[in-house]
Parts: structure tokens; sequence; C-alpha cells
């Protein structure tokens, strides 16, 4: 595990200033070109949910790349989480702030069965904004939240008091 932790912190490059002045932005684009990083990486994060989960929540854009890859790495299938306006059938929505603007995500609401376990992946943990919303689509959807798993949490952020209460795994802190 330290040994993939260290790989990581390789592979995100730092950008200032975007998209805006005055933000860090981690990319981990440099991560999904290594498909060895890559697949280290997704396991590492569901392992601590094993058996506890029937589907993976992939939040747009970032989280897709996740929840797909860790879907073809276990049993579980992919809830989509789109951004406003992308999902055809009935959808419940959520509005949200994150560290560099406002969004709204939505879920169709009739995707999974009654207390279906959905555990949430994406790559960045900031303010916790688009988690917390995440999960909040997914409870009102009438699913659970088994838990949140992230590449790299932002601590100074304060991700994790947005989501008290939920079991939040970061595989790496900033
Ligand atoms: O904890 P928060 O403050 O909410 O920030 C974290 C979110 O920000 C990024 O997504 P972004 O909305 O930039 O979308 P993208 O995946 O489409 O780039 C990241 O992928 C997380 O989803
Ligand atoms: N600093 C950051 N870098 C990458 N993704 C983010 N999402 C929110 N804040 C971010």
């Amino acid at each position: 595990m330290d040994d993939i932790r260290a790989e990581l912190e390789s592979h995100i490059a730092l950008v200032p200033d975007f998209p805006e002045p005055g933000i860090l932005f981690r990319d981990l684009t440099p991560v999904f070109t290594r498909a060895e990083l890559f697949r280290g990486m997704v396991d590492a994060m569901v392992e601590p949910f094993a058996g506890r989960y029937d589907a993976f929540a992939g939040i747009e854009a970032r989280g897709f790349l996740l929840a797909g890859a860790a879907s073809m790495r276990t049993d579980a299938g992919v809830l989509a989480v789109r951004k406003a306006g992308k999902l055809p059938r009935a959808t419940l929505a959520e509005s949200y702030a994150l560290e560099y603007g406002v969004a709204r995500l939505e879920v169709h609401a009739d995707e999974l069965d009654p207390g279906a376990r959905v555990l949430v992946l994406d790559d960045v943990l900031a303010t916790g904004g688009t988690a917390a919303a995440t999960c909040s689509l997914v409870e009102r959807a009438g699913w659970e939240v088994a838990g949140v798993a992230v590449v790299l949490e932002l601590e100074a952020l304060g991700g994790r008091s947005a989501l008290k209460g939920r079991e939040v795994f970061s595989l790496l802190q900033a």
C-alpha cells in the first residue's frame, strides 16, 4: 500500500491557478494513462469496503473513470451521477458548491433496486460539496451510502465535516 501511495504522489501533477487564480489544481490524468498504477489505485480504494457495496456512484466527469474501472475489477455496476441536464429519464437533483464554483448533479431516480448499497468514488475530496450532494441523491432515491472513497483528500478544505457520519476513505492526504 505504501508503494502505491508513493507512485501515486509522483504522478499527480500540481497546477497553480487552475481553473481560476488561487486554486492549486491536482491533476490525476498522468495516473490514468498508467494502466498498472490505475488498476492498483482502484483496487486499493474499494478494498476497505469489500462485501459492502452493490454499485459504484461515478461522479461526472473524473469519477466516471474510477467507477467504470472499479466495476471491471469487481461484480458491482456503475450508477451514473451526472451534471445537470444530461440524463434523459426522471431524475432527482441536488445543487451544491465546490472549491471553485457551484454545480448541480442528477441521478435517474429508478436506476437501482431499493436498498442498494452505493459506494461513492471520486478523485479529489475538497470541500466535500460534490460527495455530500451525491450521498444525498443516493439516499433520496431510496438507496444506502456504503461510504465515500477518494484518491486524494485536501484536508484543509474540510470535506470530512461535510460528510459527518459517513465512512470516508482517502488513499492520499494533502
Ligand atoms: O469536494 P469538492 O469541493 O466538491 O470538489 C471535488 C470535486 O471537484 C472535482 O470535480 P469538478 O466539479 O471540477 O468536475 P470534473 O470532474 O468534471 O472536472 C473533483 O473531481 C470532485 O468531483
Ligand atoms: N484543488 C483541486 N484539484 C483538483 N480537483 C479539485 N476539485 C476541487 N478542488 C480541486
